[in-house]
């Protein structure tokens, strides 16, 4: 199994109030399947993403990527983890100001050392970014950057993709686009998907959905 949830919590608490989002949640998710995460707003679902990512820590349970629990590897074998095996697309597309859309994709490919530039100029090309490759982020549409930020991601042909509302920032016609892009593009890398969606048609294109309330996932 690719990813194996276990029984995750998670509280936070801020002056004296405690909120439990997670309440024991159980999600597996097999190599190269797609899954879609719903849950109303505040349900817990970023929160979740973010533990899978080991951008955080359950306070109870494990997280497993291929039989290894993430919680029980210290910050730098899970910063090494999120560099080569899990890969995340946010809503916003956290792009570097500073580099050229070219350097901004092969950006964690060169931190992993991992860059393979055939991939990385077939991802450029597929993705619609050849004349933009020179251009600063700023430069760009919102479209086009989310496309930049789905290249750095699977430029190092991470085992595991994270994508939290995606194409959330983006109109309706540009959101088609770079969902249809991503899901081919992922399907080609072969990776599993973990995606936060409120859209019911989205979820429906991928292999499995999964529902999170009240703190637990069905
Ligand atoms: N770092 C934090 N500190 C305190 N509370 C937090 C923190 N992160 C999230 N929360 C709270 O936890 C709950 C779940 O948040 P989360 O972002 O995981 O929900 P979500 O399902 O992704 O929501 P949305 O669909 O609106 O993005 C919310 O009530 C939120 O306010």
């Amino acid at each position: 199994m690719l990813l194996r949830a276990r029984d995750v919590s998670k509280t936070y608490s801020i002056a004296d109030q405690t909120l439990q989002v997670l309440r024991g949640v159980d999600l597996d998710l097999a190599a190269s399947e797609t899954l879609a995460l719903t849950g109303e707003s505040g349900s817990g679902k970023s929160t979740l993403l973010h533990l899978v990512g080991g951008l955080d820590v359950p306070d109870a349970g494990s997280i497993e990527i291929e039989g290894t629990d993430i919680a029980g590897r210290s910050d730098a074998e899970r910063a090494h983890l999120r560099r080569t095996d899990i890969g995340v697309v946010f809503q916003q597309f956290n792009l570097i100001p500073s580099l050229t859309v070219a350097d901004n994709i092969a950006f964690q490919a060169r931190l992993a050392g991992s860059a393979d530039k055939e991939w990385i100029a077939y991802l450029g090309q597929t993705l619609g970014l050849e004349d933009q490759l020179s251009k600063y982020p700023e430069q760009l549409s919102g479209g086009q950057q989310q496309r930049v930020a789905i290249g750095r991601t699977l430029a190092v042909r991470p085992k595991l993709v994270l994508a939290d509302e995606p194409t959330g920032n983006l109109d309706e016609a540009s959101a088609q686009t770079v969902m249809d892009l991503f899901l081919k593009l992922v399907g080609e890398t072969r990776a599993g998907l973990l995606l936060v969606t409120h859209s019911k048609s989205l979820a429906s294109r991928l292999d499995r959905n999964v529902h999170l309330s009240v703190g637990v996932v069905s």
